[in-house]
């Protein structure tokens, strides 16, 4: 049935009962606010928006990869600070041609990333229009740990990433191309692209080993790196021998990997700055090093272009 052919109550019957309650909601979707736990005080807040034709299509993706997409691009962002995801309220314009069937798929793709995490889905907003587009807002909790910001970076640090880079990019470079996916590194790249699966866990983990800077790489290695360095008021040097690692991942026929791995965004994976002695424990790469002076290197090279993804270019 179209979601036009039924009332919005009726609609949010069909949708509510799919999402994850979480750990910490006191009072979940049904009143006119949520209820939610902030066992630590302070909370994190983020929000991000996903418009369909820009971030995803229907073509594309099906409704539950949609969701799961939405869903780990807002968590990515709350990890990113070392924090533990509590709650997102998700708000959606929806075409009225749209099945009901569509929403209790996005419903579930959104469990599919809040329900691990033990992030409840607690509210949201539904209104019709011309195209989809999907706003989140998630709120987390930092359980006493500092909240890791990219302003931070020291210099001597080592730069490290948890997570893929450049996976996304090949897969969206596979779908684009209107190909399936020839080998099972195909099918991980379209997967993430589609789906991404950011580390969320590695975010508190990187905040309790005492990262000084942290940021979830959505636009690009290049791109990320370069606002991280330009917050922290130094130069971020990265090293092609140690990115080797990332391009074992990608597809073997994946076009011009290495550009894919510094200026692919969506992989959501989370960038971070360590202190230099530090042992790396599992799930950890260094990729470079936070030197004095402004910009990205590579190989002692400055990387005039931008690097990354522009939403308005
Ligand atoms: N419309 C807005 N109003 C206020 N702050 C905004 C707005 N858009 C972006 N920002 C802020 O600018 C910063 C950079 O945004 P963005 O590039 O979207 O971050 P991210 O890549 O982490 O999602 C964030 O701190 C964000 O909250
Ligand atoms: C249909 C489609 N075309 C292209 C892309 C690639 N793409 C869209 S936005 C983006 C970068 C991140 O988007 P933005 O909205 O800037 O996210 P934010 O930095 O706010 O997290 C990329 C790589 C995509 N995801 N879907
Ligand atoms: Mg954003």
């Amino acid at each position: 049935m179209r979601i036009s052919e039924v009332d919005e109550a009726a609609l949010l019957g069909a949708f509510v009962p799919h999402l994850p309650k979480g750990r910490q909601t006191l009072l979940g979707p049904g009143d006119d606010c949520a209820v939610l736990r902030a066992p630590d005080s302070r909370y994190v807040v983020t929000t991000d928006m996903l418009v369909e034709g820009s971030h995803f299509k229907c073509e594309w993706s099906t409704p539950r990869q949609i969701g799961a997409r939405a869903a780990a691009q807002n968590l990515a962002d709350v990890a990113a600070m070392g924090a533990f995801p509590t709650g997102i309220v998700c708000s959606l314009c929806l075409r009225e041609d749209l099945q009901v069937d569509w929403l209790v798929e996005f419903a579930k793709g959104l469990a599919d990333r809040c329900g691990p995490a033990g992030c409840g889905v607690v509210g949201g907003d539904l209104t019709r229009g011309p195209a989809i587009a999907i706003s989140i807002t998630a709120f987390g909790d930092l359980r006493g740990q500092t909240a890791v910001v990219r302003s931070g970076a020291k210099v001597g640090d080592q730069i490290v990433v948890a997570g893929t880079l450049g996976m996304s990019s090949c897969g969206l470079e596979i779908v684009s191309q209107g190909a399936s996916p020839a080998d099972p590194a195909e099918a991980e790249s379209v997967s993430i692209f589609l789906a991404p699966k950011p580390p969320l866990h590695m975010g508190p983990e990187l905040a309790k080993l005492g990262a000084h800077a942290m940021m979830d790489v959505s636009d690009g290695l290049v791109k990320d790196a370069r606002r991280m360095g330009k917050a922290s008021g130094v130069a971020m040097a990265l090293e092609s021998a140690e990115l080797e690692y990332f391009s074992s991942l990608l597809p073997s026929n994946c076009t011009r990997p290495l550009d894919k791995i510094l200026t692919g965004g969506e992989d959501h994976a989370l960038l971070a700055t360590l202190p230099k002695e530090l042992q790396l424990p599992e799930g950890l790469r260094a990729v470079g090093t936070v030197k004095v002076g402004e910009g990205v290197y590579l190989d002692g090279e400055l990387i005039s272009a931008s690097g990354g993804w522009e939403s308005y270019r």
